[in-house]
């Protein structure tokens, strides 16, 4: 080894904190890292000095990395620093080091015989493709024809979630222990058909990659830990091989991969060091547990704390601005952080105030358009859901900015909205047979490929297209005819709308909601089903504004419009310099000198979702702090510049709403933020108790205006004079009956968008007694017929839990079972 990295070298490149993290190398260390802090340069110069100064073995250090990508820089960086090459087998991402671990273990026939497994060392790894092809063999049976790609997601999604989830079993003395949600788990636990069903459809599957000796991304995982498990002897000797354990952004460690790591490490020696910061933990919804980094001093003997706070990326207003945001989270004392900057204040946080969501994009690309094309390359504009990225793309595009859209596919390419978009094509063309192929079993209506094949045969022979075969085919009469018949009648009643002038939002409101659609979205998959719906709810605003914008055009234009828009979009990703678009998940990790962040309203960010619910106020808190982290990651992104933009008034979930600020921007220290621009007219800021709305405050308790009562929420001595509490609704929501909801857009060619009091109130007739205050003595029983203000009727079926926490589960006359909180179900009796 050229160098050698020892204390008067860590000295030079890293701060006091730094080096006492990085020159400390043995025992259970936790580095609690700020922001841009440098945990990255601290820990790789932490191996640098283990392999240098310390002399150890390079193999004998395990270092879990959260990318690929990570691994491979933080394994130059060392060798760079090292002058020469050093072998780090065992850095890596865990699904790496499990692929390791695997393949060493079945070489072994001792082990492969213990193990008693089908799959061999030379297993392969199934992607996404293979994975389907295997599940579409065993839901066939299941399904026949309504089996469909969306099927085939959701049970991916769910088996995925067996996979990276434990169970606590109790044991007789009182005790418990974590098992894997093996097949075998998952049907013990299956308490209902359903989900009987879906562990019978993973039992199957894990069966099937047995036979094929394979194993997909989240099997190399569970049958690492399944295998340590079963042969705690293998499991000792890798503990002992590790002399060293490392692992990055340990906020982001799910329930399997902390079961992993406590088999790996050498319980005699703990010499752990584990980095990350839980202000950065944002992946609760995909199964990270923040819990786990918070109670990292209990799973260790004396562990020794290090705070990294000196932030060397952004300006000390970002900091400052970002900090005071995130210290509105609860978390234990001995996790606090005062993340600072010694850089210069820099410019204040731009916070744009907008009137509605159109201008917000405008406001973006104006701006960028201003910084001149070489910043482009530094500039990112962050969103909370991809379905904002539509409007933000066509203002860059208007503008001929070049932009690049990570981690998702271009709004127009969703599948969700390819599928309304193919609804459209046909109704504009009828001969449209991609279009109708696409669509005539899309959401699933019994028409399976035999009646496909024999359309097919109808038009060939009569030389015209599916649409105008479709007749012959109904005359034939029998089942097929019947589903053919339907959706006939559907796209008939649609072209009759068309031809009498309907407005283009309504149709394709219509061609929604008579499809079901959404519906069939959430029986696909609950998980995506709320971002997938919110797409088409985009989609429609865009009919919306382009009607707004071109009166005298119709549907043909706007389809038109659409396929141009789709071409210069791919000219432009070639582009050399240019502005980045992307959610604020993918930007974990990334640097830019500008970032704009749109999209700053409550109930866009933070995000509510449809599920809130069902959620009780601790799970409502736990997501409006996921949410609050999210932002702090967000903010801090950006070294130089930093715009926040709120839109007063936004199309969201299929109306034109208007949207309070963000919490986020009312809890930033005002001394590090410049205000442009107004809020929207305070008369239209009304509360009006919808779903979307609910939960996270009580705007109703708080009146019209624009600034926010935050007494209910915040951290003991804000501005505002909170006491630091847990309270997030601060008051009982209205029920949905006493508040109305609004209308959708009800737009029509004539009328025009006027963005002054866009609410309808609709009044709901008297009579039905309202069930939601939970002190008074529940009256809910099995039996009763209740109304939901968004689920229809139904009949109560079971009634949980006491007090705030009173759960309700009604089968709705969709045959849809839900359980609802009490407190927030607004429902009716009407018995
Ligand atoms: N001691 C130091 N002296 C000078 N620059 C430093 C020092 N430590 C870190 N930096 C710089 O600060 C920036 C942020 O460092 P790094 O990416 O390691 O932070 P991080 O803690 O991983 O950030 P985040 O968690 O926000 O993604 C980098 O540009 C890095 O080179």
């Amino acid at each position: 080894m050229a160098r050698i990295i020892d204390l008067t070298r860590l000295h030079e490149e890293l701060n006091e904190e730094q080096v006492a993290a990085a020159a400390k190398t043995e025992g259970p260390a936790l580095i609690l890292a700020g922001a841009g802090s440098g945990k990255t340069r601290t820990i790789t110069y932490k191996i640098a000095h283990l392999i240098s100064s310390k002399g150890v073995d390079p193999r004998r250090i395990l270092a879990v990395t959260f990318t690929n990508k990570a691994a491979r820089e933080m394994k130059m960086r060392i060798q760079q620093i090292l002058e020469g090459k050093v072998n780090l087998e065992w850095m890596g991402t865990f699904h790496s080091i499990c692929v390791r671990i695997l393949r060493l273990c079945l070489s072994n026939e001792r082990i492969g015989q213990a193990l008693g497994w089908k799959i061999n060392r030379n297993f392969s790894i199934y992607d996404d493709d293979d994975q389907k092809k295997i599940l579409k063999e065993i839901l066939k049976p299941l399904f026949g024809d309504d089996m469909d790609a969306q099927k085939l997601k959701q049970a991916r999604s769910i088996i995925s979630k067996y996979k990276n989830s434990v169970v606590k079993q109790s044991l007789p003395d009182g005790s418990y222990r974590i098992v894997l949600q093996t097949p075998t788990v998952a049907l013990e636990q299956a308490a209902f058909p359903d989900q009987q069903k879906m562990a019978g459809v993973y039992r199957d599957y894990q069966a099937k990659l047995g036979d094929a000796n394979a194993m997909d991304f989240d099997d190399l995982l569970l049958n690492t830990v399944e295998l340590l498990q079963k042969l705690p002897q293998v499991a000792a000797q890798f503990a002992n091989r590790f002399q060293y354990v490392v692992v990055d952004e340990y906020q982001d460690t799910n329930d399997v991969q902390y079961e992993l790591l406590k088999l790996l490490i050498d319980r005699s020696k703990q010499n752990v060091t584990v980095v990350g910061d839980d202000d950065q933990s944002i992946y609760g919804w995909r199964g990270a547990n923040i819990e786990i980094i918070r109670n990292f001093s209990h799973d260790f003997d004396q562990v020794t704390f290090f705070k990294l706070e000196r932030n060397y990326r952004s300006s000390a207003n970002i900091v400052k601005g970002a900090g005071s945001v995130i210290a509105h989270n609860d978390r234990p004392l001995e996790m606090s952080k005062n993340v600072y900057s010694k850089e210069p204040a820099g410019e204040p946080i731009h916070v744009v105030n907008v009137l509605a969501d159109t201008f917000e994009a405008e406001q973006i690309a104006k701006r960028v358009l201003a910084a001149g094309k070489d910043a482009y390359a530094q500039t990112a504009i962050f969103y909370r859901t991809n379905a904002q990225s539509r409007a933000i793309e066509k203002a860059l595009n208007d503008s001929r900015i070049p932009c690049v859209i990570y981690g998702g596919t271009r709004f127009w390419d969703r599948k969700e909205v390819r599928d309304i978009m193919a609804y459209m094509r046909l109704l504009s063309n009828p001969k449209d047979d991609a279009a109708l192929l696409r669509i005539v079993n899309t959401p699933p209506r019994g028409i399976g490929g035999g009646s496909l094949d024999a359309l097919r045969m109808t038009a060939t022979t009569n030389a015209c297209s599916l649409w105008e075969a479709l007749p012959s085919e109904i005359a034939k009469g029998g089942r097929t005819a019947k589903g053919f018949e339907n959706f006939k009648n559907m796209v008939d009643g649609w072209l009759a709308l068309l031809h009498g002038n309907e407005a283009l939002p309504i149709l394709a409101e219509h061609v929604i909601r008579d499809t079901f659609y959404k519906e069939f979205l959430k029986k696909e998959d609950e998980t995506t089903s709320d971002e997938r719906g919110r797409n088409l709810d985009e989609m429609v605003n865009a009919f919306r504004e382009f009607e707004e914008e071109n009166p005298d055009k119709g549907l043909d234009e706007f389809l038109q419009e659409i396929s141009l828009l789709t071409d210069a979009d791919k000219k432009v990703e070639n582009a050399q310099t240019r502005v980045t678009l992307m959610t604020i998940h993918m930007a974990k990790g990334l640097e830019f000198d500008t970032v704009h962040i749109a999209g700053c309203d409550e109930g866009v960010f933070p995000l509510v979702r449809e599920s809130s619910m069902t959620e009780t106020p601790d799970e409502r808190k736990k997501q409006a702090e996921e949410e609050r982290r999210l932002f702090y990651v967000g903010c801090t992104r950006a070294k130089h510049i930093l715009y926040l933009y709120h839109a007063g008034r936004r199309f969201w979930q299929g109306s034109l709403r208007p949207f309070p600020p963000s919490r986020f921007l009312e809890e930033i220290d005002p001394s590090t933020t410049s205000i442009e621009g107004r809020c929207a007219d305070e008369s239209s800021q009304e509360f009006t108790g919808e779903p979307w709305n609910q939960g996270l405050r009580g705007y109703a308790a708080r009146g019209a205006g624009l600034r926010p009562a935050y007494g209910s929420y915040g951290n003991g001595g804000n501005r505002f004079g909170a006491s630091r509490g847990a309270d997030f609704s601060g008051s009982y929501p209205r029920s949905f009956a006493s508040s109305g909801r609004s209308q959708s857009t009800g737009l029509h060619k004539t009328q025009r968008i006027v963005y002054k009091n866009p609410q309808v109130v609709e009044k709901v007739e008297k009579g039905p007694r309202l069930v939601y205050d939970v002190d008074c003595d529940n009256p809910l029983r099995s039996g009763v017929r209740v109304q939901h203000m968004k689920f229809g009727t139904g009949v109560v079926t079971n009634v949980s839990g006491s007090g705030e926490n009173t759960r309700v589960e009604v089968r709705f006359s969709n045959g849809i079972v839900r359980k609802l909180i009490l407190k927030y179900a607004g429902l009716q009796i009407l018995d």
